[in-house]
């Protein structure tokens, strides 16, 4: 099987050669676990995922000789789900989210629903329901208390509703190599949409 080796990757251990190496990452059994990301106010965002996108507050951590405080929440326990790392660094109250940045993806089984219920606990909408451009899946956008978006997907009954996070990359073929074969992670589908073009 030919290797193509990921641009300008540092040599590996004289134990094992690259090939070894990347077949290895492919076999190895592993999870995607969390993402993290600071805000500015985690009671504020606490409230808002459990009330508005239903996810249960899973633990907190507080790290007081370094001066932050870590909250887990998801749709399930930490050792089945993926699930959500807030970061409060003391007296920090605000971020620049970055264009980097896209959004998280949670499957809802009735989107204008769910936007009913945001709206009324005061929460931002940012697209109203509605088939996705250039799809038919029903979907909304709303964002956090800190600005973070969160992409509404209408979709079944799962047990993983925190389904998908989307970062804006510069080369799209680099980072499928690079999560492919960093990360041991398989392309599952990609989608053009030659005609769309949303900021
Ligand atoms: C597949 C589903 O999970 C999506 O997120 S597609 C949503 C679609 N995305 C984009 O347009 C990405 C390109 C855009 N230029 C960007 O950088 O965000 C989207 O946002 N559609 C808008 C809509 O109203 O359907
Ligand atoms: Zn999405």
């Amino acid at each position: 099987m030919a290797v193509h080796a990921m641009g300008n990757m540092a040599p590996v251990s004289s134990a094992i050669t690259q090939e070894d190496a990347l077949d290895w990452v492919k076999k190895d059994k592993r999870r995607m676990l969390h993402v993290v990301y600071r805000v500015g106010d985690l009671d504020r965002t606490i409230k808002f995922y459990t009330e508005c996108l239903g996810m249960k507050l899973l633990r907190k951590r507080d790290i007081p000789e370094e001066r932050y405080t870590n909250a887990f929440l998801g749709y399930g326990p930490e050792d089945s789900h993926f699930v959500i790392e807030l970061t409060y660094n003391y007296g920090v109250d605000k971020y620049d989210v970055g264009a980097g940045f896209g959004h998280f993806g949670i499957a809802v089984e009735d989107v204008t629903k769910t936007v009913d219920l945001i709206k009324a606990k005061g929460g931002k909408v940012t697209r109203e329901p509605g088939p996705v451009k250039g799809g038919r899946t029903v979907i909304a956008f709303i964002e956090d208390p800190d600005g973070y978006k969160f992409e509404l997907l209408e979709r079944g009954p799962t047990p993983e509703p925190l389904c998908q996070v989307m970062l804006r990359v510069g080369d799209l073929d680099r980072s499928i190599n690079f999560y492919e074969q960093a990360f041991g992670m398989e392309l599952l589908r990609k989608r053009d949409n030659p005609e769309y073009k949303v900021i």
